[in-house]
């Protein structure tokens, strides 16, 4: 059997930024590419480039940090055909893997074990039509959703999509954050708060602490 193979733009150990394991201790695996385009993405350096490595270059990049979790990001990481056996092969070694994606492309084939966090995309993020919708019956209580908000239209657009869906009673945390630099994170809160939203509200913590600089 020819081994198989996926493109990475990194390979890195940080702290959890985003997500309800945020403050772990993670490795952050980068997958390159993506057919999106959002507006406000911070990650445009995956799209182009990355290496091309087998499953045991990237298994044993991440195995010499001793992790407990595992995160796989990108780029979408779920453009790439090898990612579900990418993601099977990360449980079988017994790391806590999650998956970070926009829900463009079918969620179907990944491994039950992995913790999917899958982010609506809002329409100021200017890519809204490519949710698939069907993806939603796929998540369980372990999964989260993630909504990331532009402006007080995509606030209200989130809070109609949470009620349409019951997504709160769907998974196990509802995520919403501002888009960084673009809402006021203090706006956002108070209109969580004034809501009583079911959701969990966060920041981005690695780019509080580190600045958004890449390997972070
Ligand atoms: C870079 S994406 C990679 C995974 C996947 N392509 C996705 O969009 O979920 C990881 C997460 O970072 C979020 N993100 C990207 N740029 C952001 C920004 N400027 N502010 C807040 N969150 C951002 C995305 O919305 C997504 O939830
Ligand atoms: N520290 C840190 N946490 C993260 N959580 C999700 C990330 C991502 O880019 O998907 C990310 C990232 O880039 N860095
Ligand atoms: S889907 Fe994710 S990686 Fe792709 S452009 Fe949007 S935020 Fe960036
Ligand atoms: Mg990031």
């Amino acid at each position: 059997m020819t081994e198989l193979s996926v493109k990475i733009t990194e390979i890195f150990y940080s702290l959890q930024g985003e997500s309800n394991t945020v403050g772990l201790p993670t490795v952050f695996v980068r997958l390159t590419g993506c057919p999106l385009r959002c507006g406000y993405c911070d990650s445009e350096y995956a799209f182009y480039g990355g290496t091309r490595m087998s499953f045991d270059e990237v298994l044993d990049k991440v195995a010499s940090y001793s992790p407990r979790y595992v995160c796989v990001t990108g780029g979408e990481p779920m453009a790439q055909k090898h990612t579900p056996a990418l993601l099977t092969a990360l449980c079988e070694r017994g790391y806590q893997v999650s998956l970070e994606t926009s829900g463009a492309m079918t969620l179907e084939g990944v491994d039950e074990r992995v913790v999917k966090v899958m982010d609506l995309k809002t329409p100021g993020s200017g890519e809204v039509q490519r949710n698939l919708w069907s993806n939603l019956k796929l998540l369980d209580g372990r999964d989260q959703i993630k909504f990331v908000i532009c402006s007080r239209e995509d606030y209200q657009w989130a809070k109609l999509k949470l009620d349409e869906y019951k997504l709160a009673e769907r998974v196990g945390d509802v995520l919403i954050s501002p888009s960084f630099g673009q809402v006021s994170p203090r706006q956002l809160a108070d209109w969580v708060v004034e809501d009583n939203l079911p959701v969990r509200f966060q920041l981005q913590l690695h780019k509080l602490l580190w600045d958004d600089t890449p390997g972070h």
